[in-house]
């Protein structure tokens, strides 16, 4: 458990929504262990994501279904026991919310066993997302390219492109934001789509592969310090190349992030 006198200098949601208010960039990455959680977190990034990334990166499967509540519970104690300030954000995985009762026996025992402070889940699943937000549980929504729908959509590609699927993204995005989560992420649309939901939102939105003009960024670590296993992204960047450390790499990765040089065109779509 974290000592109550650390518990004080840990980040919150409210200053992440005072961040967005305030214009500053909000810096995320994920981890799933403890050594690489006390360095994105002593290299100041805010938010560390214990995605369901996981089960590529860490289990090496070429999707994020098989990955476990278990699973996660796992990894999500490992990054919580060794960070003092970043906010914890923990993925629920595939499968494990389908009806709000099923998603509150899921997400429980990712904030009590697991020490998550949010947890986040794919899709407009409001009935979903306000059950948790009544049972004290904060929730992150997730729209745009949603991987545990990978053997619906037929590959890892980008969304929202088409005007009636873009249309339905921001209806979605507001609706998540209404039902009361406290964070956004946009996967793999286009640059203008989410410039366009970060502006309508109260919310922080974050974004992967979704362009520069949201309230701040996220990457998959492995991808940006370029040791993931199969293809990265277009959407990541290799910040260990231009680096001496891996702590330099995450320094240079928050500083971009902040000062908005980071994603670049080439990295948008
Ligand atoms: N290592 C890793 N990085 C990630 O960003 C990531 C994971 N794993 N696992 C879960 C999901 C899957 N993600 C992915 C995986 C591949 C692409 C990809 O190859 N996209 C194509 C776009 C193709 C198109 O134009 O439609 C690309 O070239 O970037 C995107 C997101 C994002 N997430
Ligand atoms: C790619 C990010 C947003 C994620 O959900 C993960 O790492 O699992
Ligand atoms: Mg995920």
């Amino acid at each position: 458990m974290t000592p109550y006198a650390d518990s004080l200098k840990m980040l919150s949601i409210s200053h992440l929504a005072a961040m967005k208010q305030a214009g500053e960039k909000i810096s995320c990455l994920t981890a799933y262990d403890a050594s690489f959680s006390a360095l994105i977190d002593q290299a100041g990034i805010e938010v560390i994501l214990v995605g369901d990334s996981l089960g590529m990166v860490i289990q090496g499967h070429n999707s994020t279904l098989p990955v476990s509540i278990t699973d996660m519970i796992y990894h999500t104690r490992c990054v919580a026991a060794a960070r003092r300030r970043a906010f914890v954000l923990a993925d629920m995985p595939f499968a494990s919310y389908a009806t709000p009762q099923q998603a509150l026996d899921n997400a429980a025992p990712l904030m009590q066993a697991g020490g998550a402070q949010m947890v986040k889940l794919e899709g407009a699943k409001i009935e979903v997302i306000s059950f948790l937000v009544e049972q004290g549980i904060p929730v992150c929504g997730h729209l745009g390219l949603l991987p545990q729908s990978v053997n619906c959509i037929g590959g890892y590609k980008v969304q929202g492109r088409e005007p009636l699927q873009a249309e339905k993204l921001l209806k979605d995005a507001l609706a998540i934001e209404q039902a009361g989560a406290g964070l956004l992420i946009l996967e793999c649309i286009p640059a203008a789509l989410a410039a366009q939901i970060s502006q309508a939102l109260t919310i922080p939105v974050i974004g992967i592969g979704a362009g520069a003009d949201c309230d701040g960024q996220v990457l998959v670590l492995y991808d940006m310090l370029n040791i993931s296993v199969g293809n990265r992204p277009r959407f990541s960047k290799n910040f260990l190349s231009s680096a001496d450390s891996i702590e330099q790499a995450v320094l240079n990765y928050r500083q971009a992030v902040k000062s908005v040089e980071f994603p670049a065109a080439e990295h948008s779509y």
